[in-house]
């Protein structure tokens, strides 16, 4: 459960990026949030696994407060929230493998232990036969495949992807969209930031538009029983 009220976030620079959003986002959802370019929509989305802070306001994470987590408390926040980008930030000089695992919570687990898990969920994303190549060995589709891989690797409650087919062809992207569908399916709440007006008209999931760092729309798109 993700839970805002009445945040602000204002740039060092002045630019007020997020004036005022108050907004519950239950368990097992499917957002998407849209917008046009500078609307605010990477900031709303940052605020949430404290890329960035806001200046002011309440944000909580599964009741948690984000503003009274402890600096050093805050890679267990991240470890609850997978985060997938639209360039997907592999490191090039690990194998698929080793950027999943590198990831893992990898104290006192077995070897034999992460390496079940890490192929696990590389068969979510059907990378299995490709746990062995290099980032730049991959298609684009198949590197968000692994950042996803990664960032689902710890069983997060919440994943959050800003723009994750921004990069990629309509057919990749579909192919994407399916895996977050799985994804969501198993329960983890997803948060997806796009510009992708395809995939937010066919699929049918809760939609918040930002603009001008506020919320012009909350709908439901036909969610069973949630009511905008
Ligand atoms: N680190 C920063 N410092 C100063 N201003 C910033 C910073 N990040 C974003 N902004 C400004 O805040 C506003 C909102 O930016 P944000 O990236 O949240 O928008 P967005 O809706 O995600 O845009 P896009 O769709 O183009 O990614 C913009 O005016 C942007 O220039």
């Amino acid at each position: 459960m993700i839970q805002m009220q009445d945040v602000w976030k204002t740039y060092p620079n002045g630019v007020m990026a997020v004036n005022g959003i108050s907004i519950y986002i239950k368990k097992g959802e499917f957002v998407y949030v849209v917008g046009p370019s500078g609307a605010g929509k990477s900031t709303f989305i940052k605020m949430m696994f404290r890329e960035e802070k806001p200046t002011r306001g309440e944000i909580s994470i599964d009741g948690k407060n984000l503003s009274k987590i402890k600096e050093r408390h805050i890679p267990y926040l991240r470890r609850n929230m997978g985060v997938v980008f639209q360039d997907f930030k592999l490191l090039p000089s690990l194998t698929v493998f080793e950027n999943v695992s590198f990831a893992m919570e990898v104290i006192e687990e077995s070897k034999a232990n992460i390496k079940k898990r890490v192929m696990e969920v590389l068969d979510v994303v059907r990378l299995k036969n490709k746990a062995r190549f290099l980032p730049h060995e991959l298609s684009g589709g198949e590197q968000q495949r692994v950042a996803i891989a990664r960032a689902i690797v710890n069983n997060p409650s919440v994943l959050i992807a800003d723009e994750p087919t921004g990069n990629l062809d309509p057919e990749t992207s579909w192919e994407i969209m399916r895996i977050l569908e799985e994804i969501n399916d198993r329960g983890t709440t997803i948060i997806m930031a796009t510009h992708n007006r395809d995939i937010v008209d066919s699929m049918r999931k809760r939609v918040i538009a930002i603009e001008n760092g506020r919320i012009s729309r909350d709908e439901a798109r036909g969610m069973y029983g949630y009511e905008s």
